[in-house]
């Protein structure tokens, strides 16, 4: 939907203490692979807590059209009936995946390794995105891909009629890219390897096992090796989908900069490929106490009670932190802004080929915030400028993207002066009820 609709302005004001208890949607990535596992399997898939933000809806319709029945019978409650491995019918249109980088590439390797052919799209932004780094694997298998220039879409994928399995060491620390080469390896024959260095989200891994495929994971000296025997029956199950720690994060970063705040993030997932942000904030002196661990959705999680922190430092963030927080940076460096001294960011030029450029994208707001900021191709530095320090009055560019729009609204929130977004609506595709859980904890947001 974003890209296609009309600007939606929005501004943040200087807000009065947080205050109650935050209950952000489901996860996105979880979600997405519900619908695309469910529709690979025989049987019928029950999941809840699907997030029914636009990206997760767009994978929904594309399940639909490779004939998967996916039905939605009540607020983040759906089914799907699955075709099986190997039972994608090829769609009659062409498969719009909007804003959404997960979507498409999981649903290209899905799609690979059957006879059909499908021609993908996206808005604006995703038509920016590089699609090499999973066309290129995927052509191992025996698929070919035309697209635009520089791998980009539209893009037409001819999956292959005879697939063979693939042995692939990951160029580059992305689920997507993993996600993918395991989807397309569901339809090979035999045994397909996956080799990543550095661990990214190992959602996929552990929804497939859940699926019934016989899948391992070594850790050697060479990094993950995850094996994957091809031609499974997967098994219909029932998901219920854990809340998103990238979406609690916009909470959680809010209470700790707005002054007298003190709110609850309920369930928020502690495994160890998702939680570097919250590792990171704990490092900078936030005070966020994790109160009851359990597991929810097959998931670590843990409920936060967060208060606004004072006393934050800047640090060095590790570098080898990145994937487990790869969708965070946005906000940590507006949570940055608001400590004393710098934040430094490195190995972080993934965030270059998001829906957006990330660096370039924080680092121009924050600078017209009054914030001075330092950036190369792989590092964003911050310099923070402690509590209550941040000038704001300015209206940052949110080039589609949801991350960039709500990092700015909660910077406003905490600011001297308002701060404006040119464009709110992207939210819609990761957190459609962003506005208003935040104006129910005590947030000051005002369209236009
Ligand atoms: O696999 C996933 O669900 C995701 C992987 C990450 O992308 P990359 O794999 O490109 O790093 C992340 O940024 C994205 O929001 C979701
Ligand atoms: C990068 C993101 O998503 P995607 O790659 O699925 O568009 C994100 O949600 O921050």
């Amino acid at each position: 939907m974003s890209g296609h609709g009309d600007a939606q302005p929005m501004t943040a004001r200087k807000s009065g203490p947080l205050r109650g208890v935050a209950e952000v949607p489901g996860d996105k990535s979880i979600s997405h692979r519900a619908l695309i596992f469910g529709a690979m399997a025989v049987g019928e898939t029950r999941v809840t807590g699907l997030l029914e933000g636009q990206d997760v809806l767009d994978t929904a319709k594309a399940m639909r059209a490779f004939g998967a029945e996916v039905t939605r019978h009540g607020l983040g409650e759906w089914s799907v009936h699955g075709v099986g491995v190997g039972g994608f019918r090829e769609p009659a249109d062409v498969i719009d995946c909007g804003n959404s980088g997960t979507g498409v590439r999981l649903i290209m390797g899905t799609m690979a390794t059957s006879p059909i052919t499908a021609t993908f799209t996206g808005d604006a932004s995703l038509r920016k995105r590089p699609m090499g780094r999973v066309t290129d694997p995927l052509s191992l298998f025996g698929a070919r891909a035309y697209g635009r220039q520089g791998g980009r879409l539209p893009m037409t994928v001819v999956g292959a009629a005879d697939p063979v399995p693939v042995r692939y060491a990951l160029p580059v620390a992305s689920a997507q890219v993993k996600s993918a080469v395991l989807l397309a390896g569901l339809n090979a024959p035999g045994q397909t390897v996956v080799i990543e260095k550095e661990p990214t989200r190992d959602h996929s891994e552990r929804m497939l096992l859940g699926f019934g495929a016989a899948l391992t994971v070594e850790t050697t000296a060479e990094g993950n090796v995850i094996t994957l025997t091809g031609r499974p029956e997967l098994r219909a199950q029932t998901v219920a989908v854990p809340r998103d720690p990238s979406s609690a994060a916009f909470p959680t970063c809010a209470a700790l900069i707005v002054e007298g705040s003190d709110i609850t993030v309920p369930g928020v997932s502690q495994n160890l490929t998702r939680n570097g942000l919250y590792l990171t904030l704990v490092e900078m002196g936030a005070q966020i106490e994790f109160m009851n661990p359990r597991e929810e959705g097959g998931e670590p999680v843990a409920d936060l009670r967060v208060k606004f922190s004072p006393d934050l430092k800047g640090i060095e963030v590790p570098e080898e932190r990145a994937p487990s927080m790869i969708d965070e940076y946005p906000i940590l460096s507006v949570v940055a802004a608001f400590a004393e001294g710098k934040t430094v960011m490195r190995g972080v030029k993934e965030l270059r080929v998001k829906e957006s450029d990330r660096i370039d994208a924080m680092a121009r707001g924050l600078e017209a915030c009054g914030v001075r900021v330092e950036e190369d191709e792989d590092t964003l530095i911050v310099h923070g400028l402690g509590a209550g320090g941040v000038p704001g009055g300015a209206t940052a560019k949110t080039h589609l993207d949801h991350r960039i729009a709500m990092s700015f609204l909660v910077c406003g929130m905490a600011a001297k002066k308002d701060v404006s977004v040119d464009d709110a609506s992207p939210i819609l595709t990761s957190f459609p009820i962003f506005e208003g859980l935040m104006t129910g904890l005590g947030a000051t947001l005002a369209r236009g």
